[in-house]
């Protein structure tokens, strides 16, 4: 903690700045450089396993491998060939001839598949297909003549393979009938980042009168905590947190969702709320009051709410408070950032939506949504917006937090 501490001195900022430059900014240049094998490997990549990797007890014990070479070799006595043997080699898929082929199976690896050798009955080499959604290498070298559906994968791979003697010369001499349409792969037709959110329908009718009736149950406060010792053990309840930059209206708005104007203290000055605080609503949801980051906040604060953010099994989602009139902010961006990195799902709230015009909310608005399609993760895609003065919002607000609580109401 004391190198965090540290490090936002000199910043001069707030907790969300020291914590941005203790955890995402070594993460971040660390996958910048090539990961490493093992980095990889804990990252969740599957290597595929090669046949040296296969750890000793997969391998036949010695007694027993030569009694199997035995066996197959007194098989292959008693077997009078009429065909030319196909390859054993593990490494290559064995491909059985097809029935008009008189020439030994190609040994050249498979497009489609690199595992196990299959015979010419087993399907299983085949890619999971969906329709309309082949493999990039597949649709890339079709033909342009096989548009018809009847183009079976078994023409395909015929195709693939190099045909036989006979077959050869001919081909040798004569250029292919089709040639392929194209070598892009289907992939790069999409646009690679998200250009908007995706369209998100807004809470019913019946959604906003019963959140509107639930959050009238009676609330409490529970506990004032500093560091996660302290916090409250119970995690029976769903719990969501408040976060935001001081004075953007966290205090207010837990007053307004609740309908008790002195529930929680609520200050003109920045740096008001100093502790986590709890309150239990009837018994179904805990909210959690967050001290702010940015102007008169304390470094030792950013610790102390990481740690519970990361923590908190029952931490359903954490609402982001935004001023509108002020923007998304360095420090709003670097609290999202390290949620983005520990997989917590946030959703951004615009408050004080009385002191600007419609029209300048909808533009800024518009201006964070777009800061957030380019650059967070775990953001649910719909911004609410909403006014602790005037009561604006508040019933979307509370619909959204009894949705992600998974209240059934
Ligand atoms: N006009 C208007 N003012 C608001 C609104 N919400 C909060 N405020 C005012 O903003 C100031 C700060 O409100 P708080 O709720 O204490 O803000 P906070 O985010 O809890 O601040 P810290 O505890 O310091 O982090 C107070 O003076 C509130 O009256 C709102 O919706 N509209
Ligand atoms: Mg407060």
């Amino acid at each position: 903690m004391s190198s965090i501490t540290g490090t936002a001195r000199k910043a001069g900022s707030s907790w969300s700045a020291a914590l941005y430059h203790n955890y995402i900014q070594p993460i971040s240049i660390q996958l910048n450089q090539a990961p490493s094998r093992s980095l990889r490997t804990r990252a969740g990549f599957r290597r595929i396993p090669s046949s040296q990797d296969r750890a000793p007890y997969d391998r036949p014990a010695l007694s027993e491998s030569t009694e199997v070479t035995a066996q197959i070799d007194k098989a292959k006595a008693s077997i009078t060939r009429t065909e030319q043997p196909t390859t054993t080699s593990h490494s290559v898929i064995a491909k059985a001839p097809t029935p008009n082929s008189t020439t030994a199976p190609s040994t050249r690896r498979s497009t489609v598949h690199q595992g196990f050798p299959t015979t010419k009955h087993d399907r299983s080499d085949r890619p999971i297909r969906i329709e309309g959604l082949a493999p990039p290498s597949l649709k890339a070298n079709r033909p342009a003549t096989s548009k018809s559906p009847a183009f079976t994968d078994q023409q395909q791979q015929q195709q693939e393979r190099p045909s036989g003697s006979k077959n050869n010369k001919s081909s040798s001499s004569t250029p292919p009938t089709s040639k392929p349409t194209s070598t892009k792969p289907v992939a790069e037709k999409f646009p690679k980042k998200l250009q908007a959110f995706p369209f998100v329908p807004g809470a019913t009718t019946s959604e906003l009168t019963k959140a509107h009736k639930f959050f009238l149950s009676p609330a409490e406060f529970v506990k004032s905590a500093t560091n996660l010792s302290m916090i409250p053990e119970n995690t029976m309840i769903p719990e969501v947190a408040f976060v935001g930059r001081s004075n953007i209206g966290k205090s207010s708005l837990i007053n307004g969702l609740v309908n008790r104007n002195g529930l929680v203290k609520t200050s003109s000055k920045p740096g008001h709320t100093r502790m986590m605080n709890f309150f239990k609503l009837g018994d179904k949801l805990s909210l959690v009051d967050m001290p702010g980051y940015g102007w008169k906040s304390r470094d030792e604060w950013g610790g102390m709410i990481i740690s519970y953010l990361q923590n908190r099994k029952n931490l359903r989602r954490i609402y982001i408070l935004m001023d509108p009139s002020h923007g998304l902010k360095e420090s709003d961006a670097q609290i999202m950032k390290l949620l983005d990195s520990s997989g917590l799902s946030y959703q951004v709230v615009l408050t004080k939506m009385d002191r600007l015009s419609k029209t300048k909310y909808s533009a800024a608005k518009a201006e964070i949504e777009a800061e957030l399609v380019k650059g967070s993760i775990c953001c649910f895609p719909l911004v609410l917006g909403v006014s602790s003065k005037t009561k604006d919002g508040l019933d979307e607000l509370r619909a959204a937090i009894v949705k992600a609580s998974q209240l059934t109401l």
